[in-house]
């Protein structure tokens, strides 16, 4: 099997949404996949940017709630002429909203808690596993979005939650169990949940470490993470025009600069991979014909890449 991790950046139009379920029902065909996705891109900025006004109690509640309607309905649009999969997720569009919206109201008229703030963060992928699990269905694959707070064990560290890796691996190891080999999970990448069932995130791009939490633990042949640069480079593309894209690198090595900050990814993004051996290809949503990067175990033959 294979995990899919898609990130914001790749899920921030209706036609990056399209393109998404396209390369997951091509994959499917010869893998049993779990997709992982993140918020569309700017979606937890805007609703980490409201928990702050909300502290300066400067937070237009309605206005917040219009802007998120108005840009996952666009994103709807993905799901053209598919009335009755539309109709579904405008209505769970519609429940994420109210429970939104019943947090901030919460946390305008007390004191506002950690826990709440990540309840309000965690709003980005619950609108957006939902969508991207519509479109797959709308593609004829037996798609359905699944919380990860119903996966993912943490402590009560909320903004930068530890995984409890035990716990996690169980729930995570049955739950895969009872899948049917033809179903797609779509799991809501960067938050879990406190043994008590408060939702937690995992820290800013935490979606990189779900999705590698899941590929360690189910075993996975492969962690495909999708992103908009088609590889990791030796400096940040966007900052530095004469950055190189490595083709292959040694997964242990990556795993030390990546904790010196120098790959972009989740600090903790390949500790579980490293810990399981699993390869992780870093590839481009928007040019998924180039080769990208490999991250390769030590031990593994080169045969297996290609
Ligand atoms: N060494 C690096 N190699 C590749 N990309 C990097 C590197 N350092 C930082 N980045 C940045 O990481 C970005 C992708 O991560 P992110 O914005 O979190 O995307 P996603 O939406 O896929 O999660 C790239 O657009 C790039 O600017
Ligand atoms: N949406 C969360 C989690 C995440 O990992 O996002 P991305 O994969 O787009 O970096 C964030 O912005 O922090």
């Amino acid at each position: 099997m294979k995990v899919l991790k898609f990130g914001g950046t790749s899920v921030g139009s209706a036609a990056l949404i399209a393109r998404v379920a396209d390369l997951i029902t091509r994959a499917t065909a010869t893998h049993q996949i779990v997709v992982v996705v993140s918020a569309a891109a700017g979606v937890t900025n805007e609703l980490v940017n409201a928990w702050d006004a909300l502290q300066q109690g400067a937070l237009d509640v309605p206005a917040l709630l219009a802007r998120m309607r108005q840009r996952h309905r666009t994103l709807a649009h993905v799901l053209g002429h598919h009335a009755a999969l539309r109709r579904g997720y405008l209505a769970t569009l519609e429940e994420t909203l109210s429970q939104l919206a019943r947090v901030l109201r919460m946390a305008q008229s007390q004191n506002a808690k950690p826990a709440w703030r990540d309840e309000v963060l965690a709003t980005g992928e619950r609108l957006m596993a939902p969508l991207l699990a519509a479109t797959l269905k709308a593609r004829g694959v037996a798609a359905f979005a699944q919380d990860a707070t119903t996966l993912i064990c943490t402590d009560a560290r909320h903004g930068e939650a530890n995984v409890n890796l035990e716990a996690t691996r169980e729930r995570v190891q049955q739950w895969f169990a009872r899948l049917g080999k033809q179903t797609v999970p779509v799991v809501t990448g960067f938050i879990g949940a406190t043994p008590e069932g408060q939702t937690t995130t995992l820290g800013r791009g935490g979606s990189d470490y779900s999705a590698a939490l899941l590929a360690a633990m189910l075993g996975a042949e492969v962690l495909e993470r999708w992103t908009d640069v088609d590889g990791l480079y030796t400096a940040d593309p966007r900052k530095n025009p004469e950055a190189r894209r490595y083709q292959t690198l040694v997964l242990e090595e990556a795993w030390a600069w990546n904790h010196a900050g120098k790959l972009g990814m989740h600090r903790k993004a390949l500790d579980p991979l490293v810990a399981a051996g699993i390869p992780v290809h870093v590839r481009s949503t928007l040019a998924p014909e180039q080769p990208g990067t490999w991250l390769l175990p030590a031990d593994t033959p080169q045969t297996l890449v290609g």
